[in-house]
């Protein structure tokens, strides 16, 4: 049965590296910084330019989709996930490591129908490397098949994660109170990419086993959870159970074991939701 879905998958992967081009060719120029949340919560004209080019080709070709895109939401519009087909969009995950130049950025686009991701595209575009994942089919690179590693033993893992852009004094206790944990099992050793994207990547790659952070969005990981468990890998949230894409926790690995031993480790708090209510202004 032809796939329903097909022809806007390859749209995704089409538009994500035509997004690619536009940030190779602005890492040439001069990047001007703005700030959003905190004053380490850096966007560029770049990331807003890339998100608008992707979406104004989506609604060309799919005129009733809907958007949840990074910069959108960061300009007023609603983050809500409902069952209608949805693209959930990072035009450019890492924008500290674009505005760097540190190389790894990714192009992260979900695609969402009945609250169930569909398929995921995620363009490592300095790399250029296409990571692409259609539910029940599988997760490749560039064409590649992926497979998550097959290492049980957390004392010979390499294990992900980031700081975040939180300067909150009592959330950064926690997040390094974790990493403490982590480290001390110990595991082998602790690596973050800059982006959540790439970082599931990595797991779904095999060359780390798993990924961890508490205070990402729902664009940072809608694609890449799909790429994690085509891959043969397991998503939880941070206290056990089932993940949940808008509550900014997540940890994907490579297998259960991994998971719940990472779990264990992790001292929890709970971010303001991705879909929460807009605060009351009196
Ligand atoms: O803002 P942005 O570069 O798209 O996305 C960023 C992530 O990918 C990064 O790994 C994470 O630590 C930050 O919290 C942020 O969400
Ligand atoms: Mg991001
Ligand atoms: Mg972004």
């Amino acid at each position: 049965m032809a796939d329903l879905w097909q022809d806007a998958m390859d749209h995704a992967v089409a538009i994500a590296r035509r997004a690619g081009e536009v940030v190779r060719e602005a890492l040439q120029d001069d990047r001007k910084v703005m700030t959003k949340s905190s004053s380490v919560d850096l966007v560029t004209q770049t990331d807003q330019k890339v998100e608008q080019l992707i979406i104004q080709s989506v609604k060309y070709k799919f005129p009733t989709h809907s958007f949840i895109g990074e910069e959108s939401v960061a300009a007023g519009e609603p983050c809500v996930l409902t069952d209608r087909p949805t693209w959930i969009i990072d035009p450019i995950d890492g924008t500290t490591n674009f505005v760097h130049a540190f190389p790894f950025v990714a192009i992260s686009i979900g695609f969402s129908v009945n609250k169930q991701i569909e398929f995921g595209v995620i363009y490592s575009c300095l790399e250029d490397k296409m990571y692409t994942a259609r539910r029940g089919k599988g997760a490749f690179c560039n064409g590649e098949p992926l497979q998550v590693s097959d290492r049980e033993d957390i004392k010979q893992s390499i294990i992900a994660t980031e700081f975040g852009s939180s300067r909150d004094p009592e959330a950064v206790e926690k997040i390094f109170s974790s990493l403490r944990n982590v480290l001390c099992i110990p595991v082998h050793g602790v690596r973050g990419a800059g982006t959540a994207a790439i970082n599931m990547c990595h797991v779904a790659s095999g060359c780390v086993e798993a990924y961890y952070e508490i205070g990402i969005h729902v664009w940072d990981v809608a694609a890449g959870s799909l790429v994690v468990s085509e891959a043969g890998g397991v998503l939880m949230d941070v206290e056990g159970g089932a993940v949940d894409l808008m509550s900014r926790r997540i940890v994907a690995a490579n297998s259960r074991t991994i998971a719940e031993r990472i779990v264990k480790q992790i001292d929890s708090f709970s971010p303001l939701r991705d879909d929460a209510p807009p605060p009351q202004t009196l």
